[in-house]
C-alpha cells in the first residue's frame, strides 16, 4: 500500500448511462473472490452538477492479477434517483449481506437533510430501494461519499464488512459538502429494522467528531483480510491556487493510508500510518531528555527533514500553568471551536504550551508550519487539549490557502504527557496527536523551505519547561525509487531518482494519458525557458543600473514542480552506509514565532554546472542539486556524438554542448551566472584538459572524476590559483574512512611494514580507469611502510564473477564500488582486512552537491584559492 503503478483507468465515460462522468463508488467482494465495482454515472450535465444513477462494473478477467479491463454491462443503471434527487445522489459504499440481501447505501440529501438511502438486492443486480433511510439527519446538507462498516469493541483487529458477530459497534461517516469535512458516529445497527442509531455520545455531523481535523476528504475504509485491519485512504485537495495546480500538473493527492479501530472507551476511532510506511525510513535522528524552557528550540541537525517521519513524546511536570479556558470561546461556531482557538492563539506565547514542532521551516524562519499543543484549564478545573497545524506562516506565497486546523485530544492527563506523531511530505504535514486520538493534516507550499534548505525544530513557548523524552527523526525514502527499481524491471537506472524526471513519467501513463501528459511537459519546459530567459534580463538590467533592481513579474509558479506529492517525489537515500547522528541545541528566542514579518532572506540560489549531465554520476549530481534546492545550468559539456542534444534530467532540460567552442560557452554562462560552480565527473582522459578549461575561465570547480595526470591536474589549478574540490572519493563515509587512514599514516609511519597487501576493487563493467579511491587508501598503507605497486590491484569488472564471488546485487552492476584491503604480517601470525563496499551513486551525489555548497561557502567567506578535498569538506562539517 506504499509501492503502486499506474494502470489505465479503470472505468471511464463510454455507455449512455456513465456518458458525462464516472464519479466516486466502492468495490464489494462477492462469494468465490469475485470482485464488482458499484459506481456513480452521470447520465446529463442537467440538473448540475449532473444526473445521477448507480452503476455497475465487473472484471473481463478474473484471472488477470492487476483487474485491468471492466465490463460495464447493458443492464445498467441499476439505481436510479427519485425525482427530487437526481442531481445529488451519489457514492455508493461497499456492500455488506444479512438476512439473505445485500444492502448498500447512496449518499444524498433532501432540501437541507442530509440522507443515507438504503437499497438491497438480492443479486447485486436487481436493487429495491428501503422504505426508511439507513439514517439521515436534518440541517446537514448533501452527504457524499458514506461509507458504513463494523468494528470491534476490543482490540485494533478490523471486521470484515458484513460482520454481525461478536462485540461490534458500526460506524458511520459522511463527507460534508457544505463544510468539506468528514464526520463520522459510533453507533448500534440494528439488523432487523435495518436501521442505525448513534450513541448518545456521539454526536451527529456538525459537531461531530473527524477523522481528520485538516485536509481531508472524501475518504473510504476498507478491511484487508491479509493482516486482519480496517484501512482508511482520504484525499487531500490542493490549497494552492488552480494556475498553480495546472502548472504542477495535479490536483489532490492520497494522503498516507491509516489503519483505524475502535478506541477501548467506544467514544472515538483511532488511527495510526499503516506500519509499511516504515520500510521508507531512512536515516534515523534520536534524542532523549532535553528539556526546553519558555522559548526554547532544538534544531533536528545532521538529517534531511523534507521528506521525514518524526515521532516525539514530551513530558512536563505540572498542569499549573495551564491558560484559562476563554468563556468567550464558547460562542464561536462548535464545529470550528478548536480551528477558531487555533487561529486566535497560534503560537503565541502561553502557559502550558503551545510546544510541537516547527516542520518544514526555513533557516531564518521566515517560513514554518507548526504542529503543537496547547492545554487550557475550563471554569470547572477541567483540561482542554488542543492539537494544532497551522498553516499561516507556512509560506510568502500570498496566494495560496493557509488555514489553521484545530482539534481537541480527547486523553487524561494524569501522566503528564503528550505525544506527536508527523509525517512530512514537502508539501504535506500529517500530524498524529496521542497515538492517533487526533489527526490533523495541512497542505502546505513553502517557498524558501525546500528541498534541503527545510529544517526542523522543536519548540515550546510556553512558561511551562517542557522536556522532550524521546524523538525519533527519520529521514524517509520516496516509495517510487524503491519499486521501479527492484518490481518493474525496467531498465536498470542505479540512480532510481532518474527514473522519474525522465520524459515526465509518460511510459507508465495509459496511452490515452500520454499525449496529453507530453504537451503539458512541453509547455512546462517552455515555461520554464521563460522564467530563465525573464530571470537573466532582470539580472542584466540590474547590472547595468549598477545596483537598482528590476522586477519583472510572472504570474505562475513556474517552479511548481519542485513542490510535491506524495507519489511523484523522488528523495535522496543513502545506500548501504551508516549515518551520524547529531542534535543541536539552540537557544534562539522564539520571539521570532511571535513576529509574523520576518525578513526576507537574501540567500541567491547557487548555480552549478555539470559536465556530462550525460554520464550516470552527472545525472544523479544533477538530481541531487533539485533535491538540495540549487539551480541547474541548463548546459552541460559532452562529446561530439552528443552535442547539441537537449536531454532531460531532474526535471530540467539541459543542452549539451561538444568539444568546440567551450571557452566561448563557458565564458557567455559564466556572464549569466557570475558565482557558477562547475561539478565534473567525466572521464579520465578529459581530467586535463577540463580542468584547464575551468582554471582559464576563472570558474571555481568539484573534479569528482578520476584518474588522467594527477600530478598535472594539481599543478594546472595550483599555478592558477582558484577554488576547487578535488576527490576520487565523495561518500561521506569513505571519506571517514580516508581520513582515519591519513592520520594513522601520519602519527604511526612505517607501522605496518614487511606487511603484505592484497587489493581487489570491483566496479561496473564501464569503469575506464582503476579505483581512484583504492589508489589514495594504498598511498597511505605505503606510508604505513607496506610495499605496494599500483599494477598488484585486482580489478573485477566480470558481473558473473561479481555476483557469484563479491555477492554484488545484481540491480547495482551498473553502478556499484565494493573494495576489499587485506593485510598480513611477515610471518603469517596478523592479518588484518578493510573493506567499503557502496551500491548505487546518491552518497557520492550528494557529496558533490556538500563540496559546490562548501566551496560557495570559502568564496563568500574571502577564504583562502586553493584545492581543498573531501577530508577538508568533512571536517569543516559540511557533510551532510
Ligand atoms: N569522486 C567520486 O566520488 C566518484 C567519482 N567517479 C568518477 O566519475 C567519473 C564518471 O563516472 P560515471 O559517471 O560512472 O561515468 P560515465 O561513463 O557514465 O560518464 C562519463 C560521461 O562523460 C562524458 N565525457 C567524455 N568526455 C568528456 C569531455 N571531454 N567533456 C565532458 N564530458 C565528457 C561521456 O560522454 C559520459 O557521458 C569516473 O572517473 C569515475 O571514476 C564516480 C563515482 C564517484
Ligand atoms: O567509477 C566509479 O563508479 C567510482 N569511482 C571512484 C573511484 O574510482 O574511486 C569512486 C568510487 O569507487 C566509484
Amino acid at each position: 500500500m506504499i509501492n503502486w503503478i499506474q494502470l489505465e483507468p479503470a472505468i471511464v465515460p463510454s455507455k449512455p448511462f456513465d456518458k458525462y462522468g464516472c464519479w466516486s463508488g466502492s468495490a464489494t467482494i462477492l462469494p468465490g473472490n469475485k470482485p464488482v465495482i458499484l459506481y456513480t454515472g452521470i447520465t446529463a450535465k442537467r440538473p448540475k452538477p449532473g444526473y445521477q444513477v448507480q452503476n455497475y462494473a465487473i472484471p473481463a478477467n478474473y484471472s488477470d492479477p492487476f483487474l485491468k479491463e471492466w465490463v460495464k454491462p447493458d443492464d445498467n443503471p441499476i439505481v436510479k434517483p427519485t425525482y427530487e434527487n437526481v442531481s445529488s445522489f451519489r457514492d455508493p459504499t461497499t456492500a455488506w449481506f444479512n438476512n439473505g440481501h445485500w444492502k448498500m447505501i447512496v449518499g444524498s440529501k433532501h432540501n437541507h437533510r442530509g440522507i443515507a438511502y438504503l437499497y438491497r438486492s438480492r443479486d447485486f443486480v436487481k436493487w429495491t430501494k428501503a422504505k426508511h433511510t439507513l439514517h439521515d439527519k436534518s440541517d446537514t446538507g448533501m452527504w457524499e461519499c458514506p461509507d458504513f462498516y463494523p468494528v470491534s469493541t476490543c482490540g485494533t483487529n478490523g471486521m470484515e464488512t458484513s460482520t454481525l458477530e461478536g462485540g461490534i459497534k458500526h460506524v458511520l461517516k459522511v463527507s460534508l459538502d457544505a463544510t468539506r469535512f468528514e464526520y463520522y458516529t459510533i453507533g448500534t445497527y440494528n439488523t432487523v429494522k435495518d436501521k442505525y442509531v448513534p450513541d448518545n455520545t456521539s454526536v451527529d455531523c456538525w459537531a461531530g467528531l473527524r477523522y481528520d481535523y485538516g485536509n481531508f476528504y472524501a475518504s473510504k475504509t476498507f478491511f484487508d483480510p491479509s493482516q486482519n485491519r480496517r484501512i482508511l485512504w482520504g484525499w487531500a485537495n490542493e490549497s494552492s491556487t488552480a494556475l498553480e495546480d495546472i502548472t504542477k500538473g495535479w490536483a489532490g493527492i492520497q494522503l498516507i493510508p491509516r489503519m483505524i479501530w475502535l478506541h477501548p472507551s467506544g467514544k472515538q476511532l483511532v488511527q495510526w500510518p499503516i506500519h509499511e510506511l516504515e520500510s521508507l525510513r531512512g536515516d534515523r535522528l534520536y534524542q532523549n531528555d532535553v528539556t526546553l524552557s519558555k522559548g526554547e528550540m532544538l534544531e533536528v541537525n545532521g538529517i534531511t527533514v523534507a521528506q521525514a517521519d518524526v515521532e516525539v513524546t514530551f513530558t512536563f511536570s505540572s498542569l499549573d500553568e495551564a491558560e484559562i479556558f476563554d468563556p468567550q470561546w464558547s460562542k464561536l461556531p462548535p464545529e470550528n471551536l478548536a480551528m477558531e482557538i487555533c487561529g486566535i492563539k497560534g503560537t503565541k506565547q502561553g502557559g502550558l504550551g503551545p510546544f510541537g514542532v516547527l516542520t518544514l521551516a526555513s533557516k531564518k524562519l521566515e517560513e514554518y508550519t507548526p504542529v503543537f499543543f496547547r492545554v487550557f484549564r475550563t471554569w470547572d478545573n477541567k483540561h482542554k487539549i488542543l492539537m494544532c497545524s497551522d498553516a499561516t506562516p507556512s509560506s510568502l506565497n500570498q496566494d495560496v490557502y493557509k488555514p489553521s486546523f484545530g482539534g481537541f485530544v480527547d486523553v487524561d492527563l494524569a501522566k503528564k504527557k503528550l505525544s506527536l506523531r508527523i509525517l512530512i511530505d514537502h508539501s504535506v504535514v500529517e500530524s498524529f496527536g496521542e497515538g492517533g486520538m487526533t489527526v490533523i493534516t495541512s497542505r502546505v507550499y513553502p517557498t524558501l523551505a525546500v528541498g534541503r534548505n527545510v529544517h526542523l525544530h522543536l519548540f515550546n513557548n510556553g512558561t511551562e519547561t517542557i522536556t522532550v523524552e524521546k524523538m525519533n527523526v527519520w529521514s524517509m525514502s520516496s516509495p517510487h525509487d524503491l519499486f521501479l527499481n527492484s518490481k518493474l524491471n525496467q531498465k536498470p537506472f542505479d540512480n532510481p531518482k532518474n527514473f522519474h524526471h525522465r520524459r515526465c513519467f509518460d511510459t507508465l501513463l495509459p496511452p490515452p494519458f500520454r499525449r496529453k501528459h507530453r504537451t503539458f511537459c512541453r509547455l512546462r519546459r517552455r515555461l520554464r525557458r521563460l522564467h530563465f530567459l525573464l530571470e537573466a534580463i532582470c539580472r542584466q538590467l540590474s547590472r547595468k543600473r549598477n545596483g537598482m533592481s528590476f522586477v519583472l513579474e510572472v504570474p505562475v509558479n513556474l517552479f511548481g514542480c519542485q513542490q510535491s506529492q506524495h507519489n511523484l517525489v523522488s528523495y535522496s537515500r543513502k545506500q548501504r552506509c551508516l549515518f551520524s547522528m547529531s542534535a543541536k541545541l539552540n537557544t534562539p528566542s522564539i520571539q521570532s514565532l511571535d513576529e509574523k514579518h520576518l525578513a526576507h532572506s537574501n540567500a541567491v540560489v547557487l548555480p552549478i554546472m555539470v559536465n556530462s549531465c550525460m554520464g550516470k554520476m552527472g545525472q544523479a549530481v544533477v538530481e541531487a542539486g533539485v533535491s538540495a534546492g540549487l539551480h541547474i545550468v541548463p548546459a552541460s559539456f559532452g562529446i561530439q556524438k552528443d552535442a547539441g542534444k537537449t536531454i532531460q534530467v531532474g526535471g530540467k532540460d539541459i543542452q549539451v554542448h561538444g568539444p568546440s567552442d567551450r571557452e566561448a560557452t563557458l565564458a557567455s554562462i559564466l556572464e549569466e551566472y557570475p558565482n557558477l560552480i562547475v561539478v565534473d565527473f567525466t572521464v579520465p582522459n578529459a581530467v586535463n584538459d577540463n580542468a584547464k578549461l575551468y582554471c582559464n575561465a576563472g570558474v571555481p570547480f568539484v573534479m569528482g572524476t578520476t584518474g588522467g595526470d594527477r600530478d598535472l591536474l594539481y599543478k594546472t589549478v595550483d599555478d592558477t590559483k582558484l577554488y576547487a574540490v578535488i576527490s576520487p572519493q565523495m561518500g561521506k563515509q569513505v571519506v571517514a574512512f580516508l581520513a582515519a587512514m591519513e592520520i594513522m599514516a601520519k602519527q604511526f609511519p612505517g607501522a605496518f611494514s614487511g606487511y603484505t597487501l592484497e587489493v581487489t576493487e570491483s566496479h561496473q563493467a564501464t569503469k575506464l580507469d582503476t579505483s581512484g579511491t583504492a589508489k589514495a587508501v594504498i598511498s597511505c598503507f605505503q606510508e604505513l611502510g607496506v610495499a605496494f605497486d599500483l599494477d598488484q590491484i585486482q580489478l573485477i569488472r566480470d558481473p558473473k564473477q561479481q555476483i557469484e564471488t563479491l555477492g554484488v546485487p545484481e540491480e547495482h552492476l551498473n553502478g556499484h564500488a565494493f573494495h576489499t584491503y587485506r593485510l598480513k604480517s611477515p610471518d603469517g601470525t596478523v592479518s588484518f582486512e578493510f573493506q567499503h563496499n557502496v551500491c548505487g551513486r546518491s552518497i557520492y551525489a550528494e557529496g558533490a552537491i556538500d563540496a559546490a555548497l562548501f566551496l560557495s561557502k570559502k568564496i563568500q567567506s574571502k577564504a583562502d584559492k586553493k584545492i581543498y578535498d573531501m577530508i577538508d569538506v568533512l571536517r569543516e562539517g559540511s557533510m551532510r
